[in-house]
């Protein structure tokens, strides 16, 4: 609950709160005055002193009935607006916190903040809808008991008695059916995991649907019957406490009628008095009970939402946004200095790691990178590019080591196509689009008649593997970074293509002043870079490191 109220707080105010909160105990008063009143005519009509029609009565009954409609039209209205306001607001909190947070930390919990975003937020947004109803009733109950204290003090002892024994049996149970909420609230997770391996690999299931039938058996499956497990345990523990203080209160108004009113000598009057007053608080307990498992389970939801909040807040390296960008002026040399870099495993000595690595990569050189599936040519770009944080050993760009603090500018100095890379499907991220260079580039990736372009908007990203890396690679040059970083560029272009692109276009680039780092298997051109290295199992190795031409295969 406290957690609750501080994801609800910054939506609505302190004042805003105490206004729910007065809201809540007018429309918990309403429904009071409703049954008190009712008590007391029923008293009237037997007690034989209600004969004629009372207009006091009908006056105080439509007070009661409008004040009712007023207060439940005006909390049910905040509550709606409170809701979406609180729903589109989780989910662009979150999402503001992923911008910023960093790729390492982001990747391991892709599958975290999905959950959060489909489960954890849908799940608090439902349950604020039906707080109205959980504080009025509660209000409500407190009235009752009150009343109750009013008409009998001894009766209200025993009243008291029972409802404390049913909240002793109530916490008794509440812990394990909470641990049960949670383990079904992690196997939310997994679930999101197997539900994006089936999207994601949509057509290799439709090739071979024994592979969809393995996740929806093994997995998925496995998943639902026992996070299914789990609630249906959690709800039931909930469902039995409910029954349990009904049981009581059923025992306690027979034994109000048939026993108490008796040996307490109870005038009449007050005995229908007390046990309408009882009927009433039992309904209300009741919306208590039916309200609260959704009320604990969005507690789990909010536990975990706050959890992967303060967890992307405090991120160890969590510099995203850049102060200021690398023009191709500001950039002489990159020097990487005994760079290690370890991925994190529970084993670590399954961990890959690479290193110690140097390296030395100068304005407008071209570097080209090779080695065998594996070896680490991608992980030890990703650290060079600052994607990944290096466990030893710096980086120093300009003679200065690039810290912690200058990582997001040190980025600006990068345009990537990364062999997984993401096409946008429009030029974003560029203040000003060159549109002359566009013209140029689409006719030397000889994709014009393919793509155009309209106020920064790609007409199509449907193209061919080889001609979205060539688009890709476009908007990279577009973004007029001081290097470029490409990732098997080359795999997926024909012959013909690649010819052009190691033998021309690299060139090209390379005039007009574009510092190029590339992972690249095309032996056949290795010739074309001026710096050439070759990574085997996590260690760099220099085959050619000075500034010219040459041809590793003559
Ligand atoms: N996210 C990750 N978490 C843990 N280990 C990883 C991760 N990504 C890669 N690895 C490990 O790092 C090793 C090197 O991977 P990397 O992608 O750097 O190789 P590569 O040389 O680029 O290979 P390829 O030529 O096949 O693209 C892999 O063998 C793998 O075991």
């Amino acid at each position: 609950m406290k957690k609750l109220i501080k994801l609800l707080l910054p939506q609505i105010g302190k004042i805003g709160l105490l206004k729910y909160i007065f809201l809540a105990i007018f429309s918990g008063l309403c429904s009071f005055l409703f049954i008190n009143t009712v008590t007391r005519v029923i008293g009237l009509i037997i007690s034989g002193g209600f004969t004629n029609i009372s207009r006091e009565y009908i006056l105080i009954f439509a007070a009661i009935i409008i004040g009712f409609i007023w207060v439940r039209r005006t909390l049910s209205l905040a509550i709606i607006n409170l809701s979406q306001k609180l729903f589109w607001h989780l989910r662009s909190d979150v999402l503001s916190l992923v911008l910023r947070a960093n790729y390492q930390q982001l990747s391991s919990k892709r599958m975290e903040i999905h959950a959060a975003m489909v489960s954890d937020i849908n799940i608090l947004t439902n349950v604020s809808m039906s707080v109205i109803d959980f504080c009025a009733a509660i209000i409500l109950s407190i009235s009752c008991l009150l009343y109750l204290l009013s008409i009998s003090g001894v009766l209200f002892l025993i009243t008291l008695g029972v409802a404390a024994s049913g909240a002793i049996v109530y916490h008794l149970n509440s812990k394990s059916n909470l641990t049960d909420f949670n383990k079904a609230r992690m196997l939310e997770t997994d679930f999101q995991k197997n539900f994006n391996a089936i999207l994601d690999g949509f057509k290799e299931i439709f090739m071979e649907p024994k592979k969809g039938r393995f996740i929806y058996e093994k997995k998925i499956q496995h998943i639902a019957d026992e996070a299914q497990g789990n609630n249906t345990k959690a709800f039931t523990g909930f469902l039995n406490n409910q029954i349990t203080g009904q049981v009581l209160f059923y025992i306690l108004i027979s034994s109000v009628l048939l026993f108490f009113s008796i040996t307490l000598k109870i005038k009449s009057g007050d005995t229908i008095s007390f046990v309408f007053t009882l009927l009433y608080l039992l309904g209300s307990v009741e919306t208590i009970m039916v309200l609260l498992p959704g009320i604990l389970r969005a507690g789990v939801a909010s536990n975990h939402l706050m959890a992967l909040k303060t967890e992307l807040e405090n991120a160890e390296f969590n510099a995203a946004i850049p102060v200021s960008y690398y023009s191709k002026a500001d950039f002489y040399s990159i020097s990487v200095k005994g760079l290690e870099f370890q991925y994190n495993k529970k084993n670590a000595e399954d961990a890959f790691s690479i290193g110690p690595v140097d390296m030395e990569i100068n304005k407008g050189e071209v570097t080209f990178i090779y080695g065998g599936n594996g070896s680490g040519k991608t992980t030890f770009i990703h650290a060079v590019l600052g994607l990944r944080y290096p466990s030893s050993g710096e980086i120093q760009l300009n003679g200065q080591v690039v810290d912690q603090k200058c990582y997001a500018d040190y980025r600006t100095l990068f345009s990537t196509v990364f062999s997984d890379f993401y096409l946008f499907d429009q030029i974003i991220g560029i203040d000003h689009i060159d549109l002359e260079k566009w013209k140029a580039y689409i006719d030397l990736f000889e994709i014009a008649d393919k793509v155009s372009l309209t106020d920064g908007k790609l007409s199509t990203t449907d193209l061919s593997a080889g001609q979205r890396k060539r688009l890709a690679l476009i908007v990279a040059l577009l973004e007029n970074k001081p290097i470029l970083v490409l990732d098997e560029w080359a795999a997926d272009q024909d012959p013909y293509f690649r010819k052009r692109f190691y033998t021309e276009i690299i060139p090209m680039l390379k005039n007009d002043g574009l510092t190029i780092i590339a992972i690249t298997h095309d032996d056949k051109y290795y010739h074309c870079a001026d710096s050439l290295y070759k990574m085997d199992e996590g260690k760099l190795i220099v085959e050619k490191a000075e500034p010219g031409l040459i041809n590793i295969i003559s």
